[in-house]
């Protein structure tokens, strides 16, 4: 069924240092099918993890492909991030916005500034903390998807990455996931009721009020 736009779409931004949960997070918002949120899928050179689906999580590309994407610019934005390549393709969220949807972009900072240049007053940032930098390590090594190395670069680069916060319009300390849920939906429920993004469907609304 087509969707009705009665608002402007939202691109809710969620970033984060490796490890603090907002892959996590984005699946549980991607779950709620009430939030109707729709994925901008990235596209990127690193190697697939065991637990992820090409063209689901991640379109797992060559350098090449990448480097092809970016020059033709077919990209929103894109970064190197922990040594490898993550760009955003443009098309989708064009369509997704046209149709009056709201878009959810995992990405980091880098990204997070291009988007904000391109798309102003539609983005909405979100900002993921850890609790602690040891409870950041334990996360990264419970999910047991990357190698030692690989850890240990993620973390190092945490510090970097966590000095960004005051660029974002909320930041949500992950400690009880439960509750960082319920406050990013508390988040997307409020800023889809602002008037700037409302003004087309309640102009139409106060019209036909005042000529009750
Ligand atoms: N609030 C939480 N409490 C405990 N564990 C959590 C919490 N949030 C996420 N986790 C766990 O921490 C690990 C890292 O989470 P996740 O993969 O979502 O992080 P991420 O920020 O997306 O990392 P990356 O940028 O590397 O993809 C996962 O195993 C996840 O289950
Ligand atoms: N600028 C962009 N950053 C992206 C994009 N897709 C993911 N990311 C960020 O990269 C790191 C690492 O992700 P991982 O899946 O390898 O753990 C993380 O901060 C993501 O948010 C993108 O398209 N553009």
């Amino acid at each position: 069924m087509p969707h009705t736009p009665d608002r402007r779409g939202i691109v809710l931004i969620l970033s984060s240092p490796s490890g603090a949960g907002k892959t996590t997070l984005t699946r549980m918002l991607l779950q709620s099918r009430e939030l109707d949120l729709t994925l901008s899928i990235s596209v990127t050179t690193r190697a697939r993890r065991s637990s992820e689906v090409d063209g689901i999580h991640y379109s797992f590309i060559s350098q090449k492909r990448f480097e092809a994407m970016r020059e033709s610019g077919e990209l929103l934005e894109w970064a190197e991030v922990h040594g490898n390549f993550y760009g955003t393709p443009r098309a989708p969220v064009e369509e997704i916005l046209n149709e009056g949807r709201d878009a959810l972009f995992d990405i980091d900072y880098q990204g997070t500034q291009q988007v904000r240049e391109k798309m102003g007053a539609d983005t909405v940032t979100v900002f993921i903390l850890p609790p602690s930098m040891k409870e950041l390590r334990a996360r990264l090594e419970r999910r047991a998807e990357d190698s030692r190395e690989t850890i240990e670069r993620r973390l190092d680069n945490a510090r970097n990455e966590i000095q960004r916060w005051k660029a974002y319009d909320y930041v949500l300390v992950n400690d009880d996931l439960q509750r960082t849920f319920d406050d990013l939906i508390a988040i997307l429920r409020s800023e889809r009721q602002r008037r700037p993004r409302r003004m087309k469907g309640i102009e139409a609304f106060v019209e036909r009020l005042l000529n009750e």
